[in-house]
């Protein structure tokens, strides 16, 4: 496969160390409307982990100022969107209109009906949404865990994704434009319970507002079973001494599995690493590699590859689950708004 990238800011350059890893995907190219950057200059980027950014090789690579540009270069396979959310559903638009396949980071959209109806206008495997969770080695365990049936059946859990003020992000609280805390932070757990449980059936979310936008929230998922106690919370909080928090507690049947990380703004962090505890009283703690972020950024890039060249789609990029995901953030946004359970439409 072979990608050009499209924005170059912090998704920009860790997926291009993804690139430069992968022994499935080339990066050809990438278009920025910065001309420091697309003469090699990175070295400005801003981001909360993966190496400082530095200054690249561009000899190999062909440079475009404009979106319109990048998609007259028909050498192009895919174009990997690594824009603000806000500006997701229009350049998607533009890249499956000039043929091309389209990889695009999480939140697809803006809103569950926006990106539902732009799945629904992409050929299949035509347009794969970023969501890196199942591709970090924690999540891989759990996913794997379920599919394979090897703990027996799910029972629920909880889900935790917390961080400080994100004074980085730009307009972070806007809902036209980054979606606040539910559409750009919790929409990963959100994807990771769809995938995990299929589509909950009804959500109940209670929530602290920061004017129309939820900013710490709750939810309790109903899923057909009535055995599922499932539920997550998310947000921000406003100590900025802790900038980052996930992790989760996955109940089955025979096994419980538990995991979480917090980095620090000292340097420092805490983690659990994942530990199984099974139903006989036996501990398990399986060795997951050595940590390193960009890894989980390869094995996206080369499942986006396998979709391109074999026409394998891995379920973690399938545009309609990015979209469904959107769509139970939208019935939470709903539920805090109104202090009701909301049911969402199958
Ligand atoms: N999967 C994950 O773990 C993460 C995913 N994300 C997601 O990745 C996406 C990008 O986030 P991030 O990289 O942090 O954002 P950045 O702001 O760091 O980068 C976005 C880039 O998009 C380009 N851009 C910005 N505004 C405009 C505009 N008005 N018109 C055209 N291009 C523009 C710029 O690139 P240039 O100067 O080259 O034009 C900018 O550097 C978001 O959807 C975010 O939610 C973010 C963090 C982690
Ligand atoms: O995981 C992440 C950390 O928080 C950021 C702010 O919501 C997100 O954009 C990012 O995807």
């Amino acid at each position: 496969m072979r990608a050009g990238i499209l924005g170059v800011g912090f998704m920009g350059w860790i997926h291009y160390l993804a690139y430069q890893a992968s022994e499935r995907a080339e990066l050809v190219a990438f278009c920025s409307r910065d001309a420091g950057k697309r003469s090699g200059d990175w070295r400005g980027i801003k981001g909360n982990f993966g190496p400082p950014a530095e200054q690249i090789d561009v000899s190999q690579l062909a440079t475009y100022e404009t979106l319109d540009q990048m998609l007259a270069d028909d050498s192009i396979d895919l174009i990997d969107i690594c824009l603000p959310p806000h500006l997701h559903v229009d350049a998607v638009k533009k890249c499956l209109a000039a043929g091309k396949k389209v990889l695009c980071e999480k939140p697809l959209a803006l809103t569950g009906e926006a990106a539902a109806t732009l799945a629904a206008q992409a050929a299949p495997g035509q347009l794969l949404v970023a969501h890196i969770l199942p591709f970090m080695p924690e999540f891989r365990f759990v996913a794997d865990a379920a599919r394979e049936g090897r703990f027996g059946k799910l029972l629920g859990g909880t889900f935790k994704r917390v961080i400080g003020p994100p004074d980085w992000i730009p307009d972070f609280y806007d809902a036209d434009r980054v979606g606040g805390p539910l559409m750009d932070l919790h929409v990963h757990d959100a994807h990771f319970i769809r995938m995990l449980f299929g589509m909950p059936r009804s959500v109940f979310t209670r929530g602290r507002m920061r004017g129309d936008t939820p900013q710490y929230f709750e939810s309790t998922f109903s899923t057909a079973d009535p055995d599922v106690v499932l539920s997550a919370c998310s947000g921000v909080i406003d100590q900025p001494g802790r900038p980052f928090t996930h992790g989760y507690e996955v109940h089955f049947e025979q096994a419980t599995v538990r995991f979480e990380f917090a980095a620090f703004s000292d340097g420092e962090s805490s983690l659990v690493p994942l530990v199984v505890f099974h139903a006989d009283g036996s501990i398990e703690h399986p060795q997951l590699g050595d940590g390193d972020p960009v890894q989980s950024f390869v094995l996206e890039i080369d499942a986006a590859a396998a979709a391109v060249d074999e026409g394998q789609i891995h379920p973690a990029l399938d545009g309609n689950i990015a979209a469904d995901a959107l769509r139970l953030c939208d019935a939470q946004l709903e539920s805090v708004r109104t202090g009701k359970p909301v049911t969402i439409a199958e």
